[in-house]
């Protein structure tokens, strides 16, 4: 996905406007939304998701101005999804977060109302139809990112790797390398129930090429796994006013009569 100097420079035009209730000029499939649970319609043609990670491929991890990302080498297909809602490959591109200034409320999907204190996005793109992820983002069925619900409680062993690669990573555009990391080890023990609907990017360019993918079952972290998020800064070391990276999350859009579609009864 996004090098660092294409990020960079995207991340200047994305800064200023990213957070407001922002859509697209007639953007009538927008993301994040709230699931309403007895709305959503049980398809019983949605499959299982295949989903096959190579920790060796995982590369950096750097704060682009608004998350950290982690960034995964995405010139083969060796760290892919498929299967789900999917008729084609999907390669993992980037992992990142969204999470709020307090516990009660920081993710960008909420389920009947129901916030979470963060939200996880694993980025993949149609590796079948398109040759660089930049092709994808533009496509109707390019993207495809699975959403993650994180809940305060036990510590997640797996995700302290990253957490103690933050403070290296304070500022904006600050990267560090980051090798063998297993994104797998954040997903829920069940990854077959989930929520499927088609929307957007939630930040700016807001495209609508993205296959939502959220799962219901949460994976929890500890109260102080979440605070090492909210010690990162939206700004880079040079700025005088530092700037907490917290509340990074876009309002819900609306639904404009989109289904969305559930993998369990
Ligand atoms: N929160 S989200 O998962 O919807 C999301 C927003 C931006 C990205 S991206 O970094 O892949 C990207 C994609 C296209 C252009 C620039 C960045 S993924
Ligand atoms: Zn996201």
């Amino acid at each position: 996905c996004f090098k660092m100097q294409e990020a960079a420079e995207h991340n200047m035009k994305m800064h200023p406007m990213w957070q407001g209730p922002l859509t697209v000029p007639g953007g009538d499939h927008q993301s994040p939304i709230d699931i309403v649970v007895r709305k959503s319609v049980f398809d019983s043609e949605l499959k299982p998701l295949v989903i096959d990670y190579d920790p060796k491929t995982c590369q950096q991890i750097w704060n682009n101005g608004y998350s950290f990302l982690v960034e995964y080498d995405d010139t083969t297909d060796k760290s892919t999804l498929k299967g789900g809602p999917l008729q084609d490959t999907y390669r993992l591109c980037q992992f990142h977060f969204h999470w709020g200034e307090s516990n009660a409320w920081g993710s960008e999907h909420t389920v009947d109302r129901r916030l979470f204190p963060a939200e996880l996005h694993l980025v993949h793109w149609n590796s079948d139809k398109y040759s660089l992820f930049e092709e994808a983002v533009m496509e109707e069925n390019g993207l495809a990112v699975i959403g993650v619900f994180l809940k305060v409680g036990k510590r997640h062993e797996g995700l302290q790797k990253l957490v103690d690669a933050l403070p290296a990573i304070r500022h904006k555009s600050s990267v560090v390398e980051f090798n063998r990391f297993d994104a797998a080890c954040l997903l829920p023990t069940n990854t077959d129930d989930y929520w499927t609907y088609h929307g957007s990017l939630t930040t700016p360019p807001l495209t609508e090429s993205v296959s939502w993918i959220v799962m219901k079952q949460h994976i929890e972290v500890s109260h102080d796994q979440l605070a090492v998020f909210r010690s990162l800064l939206f700004t880079s070391a040079e700025e005088e006013v530092q700037k907490s990276m917290v509340n990074n999350f876009r309002v819900q859009q609306s639904l404009c009569g989109r289904t969305v579609r559930s993998s369990f009864t």
